[in-house]
């Protein structure tokens, strides 16, 4: 069985003040799911113990001159185990394209750690009816060679979904995940073992359903993984799936 993960994506939120939501996010994490934080990387090296971190993005190189970046091992140093490469907002707000998000797969295993690979359809091409040629394209031109269960997470997300409080429907999460297992399985040794993640208005209302899906292994939550109190029903949900 793939590990179960309540991933938790702060985005561009979070001074000192947030770690309280952090410790008591920790203090309430339940057996059985990892319970993942990726804070802003100012906050990493100050979160509590009792949940696992990780970055939100990294450069692909391990050193040099990138003014403003942030590299893999940087993010493993303060703390990481995990960090999130090609989300959505990354390839709109800074032109990521595929080849730059598996570039930055490949320093994410470099150093360790393990890769939360984001894909996601925005609407026009969910109504167009592309939403699986786009997402294995992406995957295919995202994830290099050499992934296994211990070094990739999936994250299916929506582009539409994401911060509008329009959650796709358990049928339309159902199909895409089916679609991406199959993928998986036929393309990697250890593709029935790679968590696969839903995310995109994941909350207490909608976990339980959407984590009763077979192929859905875990959600990646941005706002409401902001407090405690909203993030700890989601990952017992998951507990209890
Ligand atoms: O982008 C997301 C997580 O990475 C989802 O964000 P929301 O849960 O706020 O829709």
């Amino acid at each position: 069985m793939p590990q179960k993960i309540a991933a938790g994506n702060w985005k561009m939120n979070g001074t000192r003040a947030a770690l309280d939501e952090a410790r008591a996010t920790a203090a309430g994490a339940p057996d059985g799911v990892l319970t993942l934080i990726c804070p802003p990387a100012t906050l990493l090296p100050l979160m509590p113990a009792g949940l696992a971190k990780g970055g939100q993005a990294c450069h692909p190189a391990a050193s040099g001159a990138h003014t403003g970046d942030i590299a893999a091992p940087m993010l493993a140093d303060a703390g990481a185990t995990h960090c999130l490469a090609g989300h959505s907002e990354r390839r709109q707000d800074h032109g990521e394209t595929d080849a730059d998000v598996a570039a930055q797969v490949s320093a994410i295993w470099s150093a360790g750690l393990t890769a939360i690979l984001c894909i996601g359809e925005t609407l026009a091409e969910r109504e167009a009816g592309r939403t699986l040629d786009v997402l294995f394209s992406q995957l295919e031109g995202s994830l290099p060679e050499g992934a296994t269960a211990a070094n990739t997470v999936i994250a299916y997300e929506p582009v539409w979904a994401i911060g509008t409080g329009k959650v796709a429907s358990p049928e339309q999460v159902d199909e895409v995940h089916d679609a991406l297992r199959g993928r998986l399985i036929d393309k990697l040794a250890e593709g029935g073992e790679i968590a696969l993640l839903y995310g995109g208005s994941v909350k207490a209302g909608n976990a339980a359903e959407l984590f009763a899906l077979e192929n859905v292994n875990g959600g990646l939550v941005g706002g409401a993984s902001l407090t405690a109190d909203d993030f700890l029903p989601i990952a017992r949900a998951l507990a209890e799936s």
